[in-house]
């Protein structure tokens, strides 16, 4: 077998596995790269809300990052939450020069905040600068414009905007349904000197969709690992996306924003029941 190249994963955990580390991982795993993972922040999370965050220290961090960088040598790096600036500020000197893909994480689709001003900076001033390629939605490059969160700018307009203000980075502007969920999402890809390119593949009429900018992240930087150039890699994570979300169309998972899905086709059919009902919560139980 021919050893496979390794993409890191700077993320944070999410408990109920649709986003972070569990979405970077079973994708690395689903798409033949090896992956190795450096974790940030610890979240309780589910599919309805972020009931509370552990940032892991940064000598931690560091350590993992040693540990990392020194043995397995990444072909790609990819970073999803971050949690502080200073670990921002760390990776940004860490992995500058490496082939990066930055997935700014500000905000989970259940709507909590997952990055302060603070770190919103350091990812203006540390890291976005030495990627390769950025992945914002519409609503991250806003925030990583200065741009008020509410105003009109067309998704394109945001995609060359921030590739201009990067002078250097790609931007892969990511789209998903909002306006429309039986029509085309439409991800824009900027890079410098070049005229934008917008790459459309059809809508999921989906609620399970908790982890999709994850797992579109991971998948790029495994097609980049695997040698595909930035163009093919970005057609190949919206169409990987898209085949996932068909995947978990009709699943019952949580309560909420149930997952996309992260398990691999199997020949052997499932052999279990309907979902279980959720345990009461701790206080509950008190
Ligand atoms: N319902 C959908 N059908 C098809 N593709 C989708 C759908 N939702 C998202 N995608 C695709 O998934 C990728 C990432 O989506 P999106 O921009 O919604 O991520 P995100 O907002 O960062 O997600 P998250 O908040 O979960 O991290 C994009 O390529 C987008 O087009
Ligand atoms: C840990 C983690 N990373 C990223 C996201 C963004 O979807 C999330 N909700 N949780």
């Amino acid at each position: 077998m021919v050893t496979p190249p390794v993409v890191l994963a700077i993320a944070g955990t999410d408990a109920g596995g649709g986003a972070g580390i569990a979405a970077d991982l079973t994708t690395y795993a689903a798409l033949g790269v090896h992956g190795a993972s450096v974790v940030t922040a610890v979240t309780a999370q589910d599919t309805t809300a972020v009931h509370a965050i552990h940032a892991v220290p940064l000598s931690v961090v560091q350590a993992q990052l040693d540990a990392v960088l020194a043995d397995l040598a990444p072909a790609v790096v990819k970073t999803g939450m971050l949690g502080t600036a200073e670990i921002a500020e760390l990776v940004g000197r860490r992995c500058a020069g490496l082939p990066l893909v930055v997935d700014p994480v500000l905000r989970a689709t259940t709507g909590a905040t997952l990055a302060g001003p603070e770190l919103v900076e350091a990812y203006r001033s540390a890291l976005l600068p030495v990627a390769t390629v950025v992945t914002p939605n519409a609503a991250e490059a806003r925030v990583l414009l200065g741009l008020t969160a509410d105003g009109a700018t067309p998704a394109r307009e945001l995609a060359v905007r921030l590739a201009r203000l990067l002078r250097g980075p790609a931007v892969l502007l990511t789209g998903g349904p909002e306006a429309d969920p039986a029509a085309t999402c439409t991800d824009w890809l900027a890079r410098p000197g070049q005229e934008p390119l917008a790459l459309g593949h059809p809508a999921v009429a989906t609620t399970n969709d908790h982890g999709t900018g994850c797992t579109h992240a991971s998948a790029l930087a495994a097609y980049l690992a695997r040698g595909d150039d930035l163009e093919a890699a970005a057609v190949g994570a919206a169409a990987w996306v898209t085949a996932q979300l068909a995947v978990s169309r009709s699943w019952q998972l949580g309560r909420g924003r149930g997952p996309v899905a992260h398990t691999s086709s199997t020949t052997r059919p499932l052999n279990h029941s309907a979902p279980r009902t959720p345990v009461p919560l701790t206080e509950e139980i008190a």
